[in-house]
């Protein structure tokens, strides 16, 4: 095997029976927004940020400042607003390179710009038919049905449900603009781990260890995560989350690697647990995990010397990759002598970009895309959630881009005329 050269990845088109269900007409949209988590910008900010994402909850101020310690260490500043507003440039300059007139807006869950905010500013400006495109592609509560609540709460909040209508482009974890960067990315770092070890020619193979990174949720989230109330879909691990994950995690190592003999293996691991210490969550964390291969992996395998880490579930290099990966994981390595790469997020890579453009293309009437690309069997995912996916256990709330009854298919109500047209 070369080093470095990774084959194409495996990309299909054909539709899902399973997923079809919760699949959209093309609707003349007339905005996109992208909406994303926020972050502080300042270290005035930091408090008051922090506050918001764990709103609801009363966490006392002093409790806050423990686990803000990772944004004051960057000046309180998060990477991640600069991330979106040059994301926004990108698919704008994008969009409008293939002759789609859609203004793009940004809105944050967490920070200003604050969604409802965006809305109504988009409202004022006249717009009727909004599309969300988030920075988050995988289902759980987190980046799936709490998007969709805040958004629901949004409209509610502005007066604007039934006024502005507003869909979700499909989670998109598995389309290749998100998944082929990784694939270019973890083809060089193992090129750069291997030439580490001193052996370009894969020869120590058998060391090295590709770990795939993502956020860690509570076990209760994740058997939640993708379900429907009247539908049962079993799934890898009992969890949408971990085998959207997984199933991206192979997808990316047979275009690496293909089937060649001896290539390294890998693991699916996880970062940035919180929260209380009896409530459990999905692992092993990365930390622990490095710990343990560094002594020999669990298969019989030698003692691993180096791994490339691949921020799978992550859509930039905000704080949680530059903190808990690039600061406290790579220091981990360092500490047992393992040789250490960590890949690029797709950020704006022009694939990436693209992607998102074919994503917002399959929806729109105008220039539709009616093919839908998927790298996984999972896919692709729902452009309407079945009913109770992602729950969360604090109560209903009004939500975006979700069905009604799961028999009946897409709410009667939501699905538009076939051709578009205005109801
Ligand atoms: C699945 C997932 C993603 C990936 C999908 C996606 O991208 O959306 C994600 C992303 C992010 N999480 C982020 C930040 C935080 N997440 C927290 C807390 C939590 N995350 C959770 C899950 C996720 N989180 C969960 C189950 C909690 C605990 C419960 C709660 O509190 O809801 C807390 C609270 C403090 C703490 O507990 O540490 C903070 C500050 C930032 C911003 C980074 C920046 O500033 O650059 C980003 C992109
Ligand atoms: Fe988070």
């Amino acid at each position: 095997m070369v080093a470095g050269a990774a084959a194409p990845l495996a990309v299909s088109t054909e539709a899902n029976p399973v997923t079809e269900a919760g699949r959209l007409a093309p609707k003349a949209y007339d905005a996109v927004l992208l909406a994303s988590f926020g972050g502080p910008e300042g270290q005035e900010d930091v408090i008051p940020f922090l506050r918001n994402v764990t709103r609801g909850r009363g966490i006392p101020d002093e409790r806050l400042e423990e686990v803000s310690h990772h944004y004051r260490a960057f000046g309180g500043i998060s990477p991640i607003n600069s991330q979106n507003r040059a994301l926004k440039a990108a698919l704008e300059a994008e969009l409008s390179a293939q002759g789609l007139d859609l203004p793009v807006y940004w809105g944050n869950r967490n920070w200003d710009p604050y969604i409802p905010q965006t809305l109504r500013e988009m409202y004022d400006a006249g717009h009727r038919r909004v599309l969300v495109l988030t920075t988050s592609v995988y289902s759980c509560y987190s980046s799936c049905r709490q998007y969709r609540e805040d958004l629901g709460m949004a409209l509610e909040e502005t007066g604007l449900t039934g006024r502005l209508e507003v869909d979700k482009v499909r989670q998109y974890f598995d389309h290749p603009g998100f998944v082929v960067p990784f694939v270019e990315g973890t083809a060089a770092g193992l090129a750069t781990v291997r030439e580490a070890l001193g052996a370009p020619d894969g020869s120590r193979d058998a060391e090295i260890r590709v770990l795939f990174a993502t956020h860690s949720i509570p076990t209760r989230d994740a058997e939640a995560a993708g379900r429907s109330d009247g539908e049962p879909r079993e799934f890898e691990e009992a969890s949408a989350y971990a085998a959207q994950h997984l199933a991206n995690a192979r997808a990316v190592m047979e275009a690496v690697t293909g089937s060649a003999e001896g290539a390294p293996g890998w693991d699916l691991v996880y970062q940035s647990r919180s929260g209380a210490p009896h409530v459990p969550w999905l692992e092993p964390d990365i930390n622990d995990h490095l710990a343990a291969i560094a002594g020999g992996t669990a298969e019989g395998g030698p003692a691993v010397k180096g791994v490339v880490i691949v921020p799978l579930g992550f859509v930039s290099d905000h704080m949680e990759v530059a903190w808990d990966l690039d600061t406290e994981a790579l220091a981990t390595c360092r500490e047992l002598g393992v040789e250490a790469v960590r890949v690029p997020t797709p950020g704006v890579h022009r694939e990436f970009v693209t992607g998102l453009v074919q994503l917002i293309r399959e929806r729109t009437v105008e220039k539709n895309i009616a093919e839908r690309p998927h790298v996984t069997g999972l896919g692709p995912w729902y452009d309407v959630c079945r009913p109770g996916c992602c729950a969360n256990f604090r109560g209903a709330k009004p939500v975006i881009a979700e069905g009604v009854d799961a028999a009946a298919g897409v709410d009667a109500a939501a699905a538009p005329a076939a051709d578009g047209t205005e109801a």
